[in-house]
């Protein structure tokens, strides 16, 4: 199982557990307006780094990133699965094939 699954398993197993000893349990109780709120601020915080260029800076904040973008799904119930499988219908499909079937 991939590191990333292992999170997702853990902030589902989260959901309903104690806010006082649970930063995800904490962050879900607050609801899923919040936690896509966080997500776009750890995401904007990734951003200034890539702008500046800072390698180390960016892969933390690349990190938190996806940290939050797992607790933002799952407080709307989807799951790493529905993402990857969404993305396997993508894979072989170039975006510039994509974007002109569209017109
Ligand atoms: N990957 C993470 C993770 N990344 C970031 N964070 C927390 O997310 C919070 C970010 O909140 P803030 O933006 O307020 O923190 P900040 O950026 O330091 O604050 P400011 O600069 O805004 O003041 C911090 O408290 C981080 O510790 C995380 N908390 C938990 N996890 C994972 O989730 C698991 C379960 O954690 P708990 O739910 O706390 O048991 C952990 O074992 C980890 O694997």
């Amino acid at each position: 199982m991939s590191g990333i699954q292992r999170l997702a398993d853990t902030i589902a197993a989260r959901k309903g557990a104690d806010p006082d000893t649970s930063w995800t349990a904490k962050l879900l109780s607050k609801g899923p307006e919040k936690c896509a709120e966080k997500f776009g601020e750890e995401a904007v915080e990734a951003i200034i780094e890539a702008v500046k260029g800072d390698r180390a800076r960016l892969t933390c904040e690349a990190a938190d990133v996806i940290y939050h973008l797992l607790v933002m799904l799952a407080a709307r119930d989807v799951t790493l699965a529905d993402v990857e499988n969404e993305l396997d219908r993508r894979e072989g499909r170039s975006g510039i094939e994509e974007k002109a079937s569209r017109t």
